[in-house]
């Protein structure tokens, strides 16, 4: 059987894309990280939330969010069209599930910014396909101090986010990297490091193990 530099069989059997799901308290960098490394590589997939917030100024339908009444956020959760949802801050947000699966299977790695609530989902959906990483800030304070300064919520929604912020960190033990924004050119290094290695371990699933056992040793 033949195989080629990535392990793969004559070119069939492709390389399954990874999922990294980054989750944090609202504010403290994930989309800021998550971002960084899309910039750095145009392969890499964002996937696109469904939301039944409105835009914050700038944001672009189909681009940051697919912006949703709830009548069809509840029409698309009840179909079965979300990978995952969950209810954040009073409002739906999930993720649609088919641009996912096709991503995967075509090889593509996707970055999710999601809560806990859907790294808990997703990576009962996709048990194979996930590495997941949580950002913590470094203090509450420096949290609230980036809320503030991101300028894009009113300071009612600042303060329901910040007041979920305890309960979130809580759940940093689910995760399978945990790293503290406090430089940010630091943290999208040690994100970089996460998805370098889940690449490395994904490799190593779907073909160089097969590769291997093809020498007969
Ligand atoms: N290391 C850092 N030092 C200082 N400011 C930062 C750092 N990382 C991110 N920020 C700033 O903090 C603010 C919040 O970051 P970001 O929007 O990425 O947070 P988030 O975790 O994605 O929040 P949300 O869950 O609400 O989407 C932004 O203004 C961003 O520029
Ligand atoms: N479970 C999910 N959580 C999501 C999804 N998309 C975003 N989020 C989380 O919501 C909050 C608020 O986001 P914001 O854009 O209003 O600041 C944040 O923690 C996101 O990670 C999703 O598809 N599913």
């Amino acid at each position: 059987m033949a195989h080629n530099a990535q392990g793969n069989h004559n070119g069939a059997e492709r390389r399954r894309g990874v999922c990294l799901v980054i989750s944090a308290p609202s504010g403290a960098g994930k989309s800021t990280i998550a971002n960084a490394l899309r910039a750095s590589e145009s392969a890499l997939k964002h996937s696109v939330s469904v939301t039944t917030r409105q835009p914050r100024p700038g944001e672009k339908e189909g681009v940051h969010y697919h912006f949703r009444t709830m009548e069809d956020f509840e029409h698309m959760a009840a179909n079965g069209e979300l990978l995952e949802w969950a209810t954040v801050f009073g409002r739906g947000y999930g993720t649609p599930r088919a641009p996912v699966e096709a991503a995967l299977a075509a090889g593509h790695d996707m970055v999710f910014d999601i809560d806990w609530q859907g790294h808990q989902q997703i990576r009962h959906a996709l048990p194979d396909d996930v590495v997941s990483l949580f950002v913590l800030p470094p203090s509450l304070e420096e949290l609230e101090r980036r809320l503030r300064g991101r300028a894009s919520d009113h300071p009612d929604e600042i303060a329901r986010r910040m007041a979920a912020a305890r309960d979130e960190i809580s759940h940093w033990r689910e995760f399978d990297h945990v790293i503290i924004n406090t430089e940010l050119d630091r943290a999208i290094t040690e994100a970089r490091s996460v998805l370098t290695a889940a690449r490395l371990q994904t490799r190593r699933r779907t073909g160089l193990l097969d590769f291997v056992a093809s020498f007969g040793a």
